[in-house]
């Protein structure tokens, strides 16, 4: 392997462009693949990279290495993964046709088994299942804000070894676990708030202030929570509660929330969840991948799951338009009667 490796990003996009920009910044070689779209807006901008913390960085146009065509694929050592959960199988396939002996992969999505599709298409290559915690906004003219705290987090394993650094140094530290079942659990757990956000059309921070919202949210934990004890499945602890103990936080009144969950509600004014950004861009969003893995872990293990099955038929219905304008004492009541529909 050369001195610096190779780092690929495939789908340059929010994760994309900000994980990938931030590797370039400081001083990693990494190549990009992309949309038309995105392709043109990058290499007319190049990259701005910042954060909630005031971090600036930036790619010159002229050395960010994008393109629709995936030759980057021949070179790179490693290849992030950050397409939405829909197109992994089909990113797959193309890096089975090109990928060089000896590179690696990572999927750093959300939901829970775009790893191992990856797998499956990649034979004999090692794929890593990775999670980004933090919020990334794509601001337009090249700029990505990261508008959450939150690790880069990842399946432990020595291909990771030369790359280390590189993520280090672009302030993005790799937080490697042995058990990552525990993890994508967690993170999943979390973007059961995506829906929620999303049928809310509102910023983050402003629907996590309100109660109502933030109870919808809760429900939809709790069933979660109520499935994975069945299925004796125990997420990982990302924050200092357990989460367990998560919704009793979400249920509080707000002046007690915005006191006790000060770091929860650190969020950039104007972020949303990836699932917003989805719905309003008119694609289908992660919704299956997310809520609908709730709703099939209850089938399995005969859990009552009506609180996500309903939220997953009304973002469903989103995707449809028109939208319907939500308020959150509205929709809470709406899962609260899907609860009780089935004695829940
Ligand atoms: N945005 C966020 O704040 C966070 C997102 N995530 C997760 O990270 C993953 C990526 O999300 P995000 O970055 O927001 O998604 P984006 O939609 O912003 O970026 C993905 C990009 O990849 C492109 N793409 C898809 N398939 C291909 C292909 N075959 N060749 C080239 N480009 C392709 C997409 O184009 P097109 O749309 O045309 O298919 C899109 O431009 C998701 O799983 C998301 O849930 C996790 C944490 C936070
Ligand atoms: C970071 C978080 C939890 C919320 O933005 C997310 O994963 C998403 O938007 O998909």
């Amino acid at each position: 392997m050369a001195t610096s490796p190779e780092i690929c990003v495939f789908g340059a996009g929010s994760i994309g462009c900000y994980v990938g920009g931030r590797l370039a910044a400081n001083g990693a070689t990494v190549r990009f693949i992309g949309r038309e779209r995105v392709v043109r807006e990058v290499r007319e901008h190049g990259l701005r990279l910042t954060d909630l913390h005031g971090a600036d960085q930036r790619v010159p146009a002229a050395q960010v290495d994008i393109d629709t065509a995936p030759t980057a694929l021949d070179t790179a050592d490693l290849v992030l993964v950050t397409v939405k959960s829909a197109a992994t199988e089909e990113a797959g396939r193309t890096l089975a046709s090109r990928l060089k002996p000896g590179a690696s992969v990572v999927s750093f999505q959300n939901g829970l088994h775009n790893a191992q599709v990856l797998r499956d298409l990649l034979p004999g290559r090692t794929v890593l299942a990775g999670t980004v915690l933090f919020n990334v906004a794509a601001q337009g003219q090249g700029a990505f804000h990261a508008g959450s705290e939150g690790t880069l987090d990842i399946e432990q394993h020595a291909v990771l070894a030369p790359f280390v650094d590189a993520f280090a140094r672009a302030g993005l530290p790799l937080k490697q676990h042995a058990d990552f079942g525990a993890v994508m659990w967690a993170k999943l757990l979390f973007n059961l708030n995506n829906a929620i956000n999303a049928l809310a059309d509102l910023p983050l921070k402003e629907e996590l202030s309100r109660r109502a919202w933030r109870r919808c949210v809760a429900l939809a934990q709790r069933e979660a929570l109520a499935v994975l004890d069945v299925a004796r499945v125990k997420p990982a602890k990302f924050t200092p509660l357990p989460p367990h103990w998560i919704p009793g936080l979400l249920e509080m009144p707000d002046a007690v929330f915005a006191v006790l969950a000060k770091k929860m509600l650190a969020i950039d004014p104007k972020a949303r969840s990836s699932m917003w950004d989805d719905l309003k861009a008119g694609r289908k969003t992660e919704v299956d991948y997310l809520n609908g893995e709730v709703v099939r872990l209850g089938q399995k293990h005969g859990v009552a799951v009506p609180v996500n099955s309903r939220i997953v038929e009304l973002v469903h219905e989103a995707e449809a338009g028109p939208r319907r304008a939500w308020t959150g004492e509205a929709l809470l009541a709406e899962l609260q009667r899907a609860k009780s529909s089935t004695g829940a």
